[in-house]
């Protein structure tokens, strides 16, 4: 597949019984209508991938298999990056987004996932996202559909500054070869070069209002991103998420007013149909045995107040 450069991502999934490719082809189709392109491969072709030199965002969807291992498809790439004469360093080019799925039935949650993401924060990867840890056991839609909904916006921004960072060094390599600087000038615009990007690095998350009028300007569709946990949507991580549960209503129970005969003539015509009134229980008598179908109680209300 072949991408804009400045538009491209690499989605990397891996999967055991297809669930986390079906959500890759699905970040896949999205990206399109972002303006983007994700170059997407399983995590197992790694001849057609290189994180080594990938400069561009990288995705990836992974979920657990057996007792917390990633999938059969990613164990060479596991084996791989778990090489312990691998510097700390190793992946300090790469920006990454990762999305596990798993069960939480089982012991060891989204583990795959989680191996993977520790590794490559060992080796120095940065995350432009934060991990997405998705839950087969309550609907895997719960976190994976807000996580796709956040993802374009961080892309966005994760492009963005990565197209800044390699203005900069173009400008240092034009003005390198160009002037043909002694050494210890090549050294000092390089040395404030990474100073930039460190500001740049350090700057990035603070300033996602002014990054995302940038994107604005160089016409990406941003979409509107719920950022409210509730039941239905959560936001990653969502274990770090305050789902609240809605109090129930108090409770009231219907009194139907009788014949009154006389007693009260002006009751039934003070009372509309929705009209609901607080009044004190006076008196409560259970009139049923404990073992009846259908509870009867007596209960005495003082309406005098109301
Ligand atoms: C045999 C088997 C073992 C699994 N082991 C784990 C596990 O150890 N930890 C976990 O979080 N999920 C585990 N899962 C749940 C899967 O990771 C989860 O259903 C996921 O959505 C499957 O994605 P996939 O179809 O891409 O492989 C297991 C599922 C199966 C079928």
């Amino acid at each position: 597949m072949c991408c804009d450069l400045k538009r491209r991502f690499l989605l990397l999934y891996a999967t055991q019984k297809g669930q986390a490719k079906a959500i890759a082809e699905e970040i896949w189709q999205q990206a399109g209508t972002h303006g983007l392109e994700a170059d997407m491969h399983c995590i197992s072709e790694m001849d057609k991938y290189n994180l080594e030199t990938e400069k561009d965002p990288v995705v990836i969807v992974i979920s657990t298999t057996g007792t917390g291992d990633p999938p059969d498809t990613a164990r060479k790439f596991v084996k791989k990056i778990q090489d312990s004469t691998l510097p700390p360093d190793h992946f300090a080019h790469l920006q990454y987004g990762l999305l596990g799925l798993g069960d939480s039935e089982y012991m060891f949650f989204c583990n795959g996932g989680k191996t993977v993401d520790r590794r490559l924060q060992e080796l120095g990867a940065q995350h432009f996202y934060d991990t997405g840890l998705a839950d087969d056991c309550v609907g895997l839609e719960l976190v994976v559909d807000p996580w796709i909904d956040g993802l374009w916006l961080a892309l966005k921004e994760a492009l963005l500054l990565q197209k800044e960072k390699e203005g900069m060094n173009n400008v240092v390599d034009a003005v390198t070869s160009s002037l043909s600087l002694a050494p210890h000038v090549v050294h000092e615009l390089n040395l404030n070069s990474e100073v930039q990007n460190l500001k740049l690095e350090d700057e990035g998350a603070k300033s996602s209002d002014v990054l995302s009028q940038k994107v604005d300007d160089i016409n990406l569709v941003t979409p509107a991103r719920n950022t409210e946990p509730s039941l239905v949507n959560s936001i990653p991580p969502l274990s770090q998420s305050a789902l609240n549960i809605p109090a129930l209503p108090p409770e009231y129970i219907e009194v139907q007013f009788q014949g009154t005969h006389g007693e009260n003539p002006h009751l039934s015509s003070l009372i509309s149909e929705e009209t609901t009134f607080e009044v004190p229980v006076t008196k409560a008598v259970q009139l049923t045995r404990e073992d009846a179908i259908k509870t009867a109680l007596l209960l005495e209300l003082d309406i005098s107040v109301s």
